[in-house]
């Protein structure tokens, strides 16, 4: 069974280039962002490039969302890429 890992940060610029990876490389996919810095126009855009559809968790700041998810489904790793960056 494919292994099921959650990308946090998955529709932005670095996730979502490692969401197509984990898509092609046969991995089943979790994306949980909050699209605080994402288009929304990400996501149809992964099924389209790699043919394969990720589980999407777009929040928007809804917590309630991010419980759902990880009542349901089990993962076999987890990928951090939500944050945001600090002016300097
Ligand atoms: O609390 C948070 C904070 C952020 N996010 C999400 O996390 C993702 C972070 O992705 P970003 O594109 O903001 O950041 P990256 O580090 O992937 O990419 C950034 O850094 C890159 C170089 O490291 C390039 O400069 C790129 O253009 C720039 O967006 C976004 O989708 C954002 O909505 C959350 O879900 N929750």
């Amino acid at each position: 069974m494919a292994k099921h890992i959650c990308c946090t940060g998955g529709a932005g610029y670095i996730g979502s280039h490692t969401v197509v990876k984990l898509l092609e490389s046969g991995y089943k996919v979790s994306i949980m962002d909050n699209l605080i810095n994402a288009s929304e126009k990400v996501l149809p855009r992964l099924k389209e490039l790699t043919g394969k559809e990720a589980n999407v968790c777009a929040h928007k700041k809804c917590f309630a969302a991010v419980d759902k998810l990880f009542a349901e489904q089990k993962f076999d790793g987890i990928i951090h890429f939500a944050g945001l960056k600090v002016g300097t």
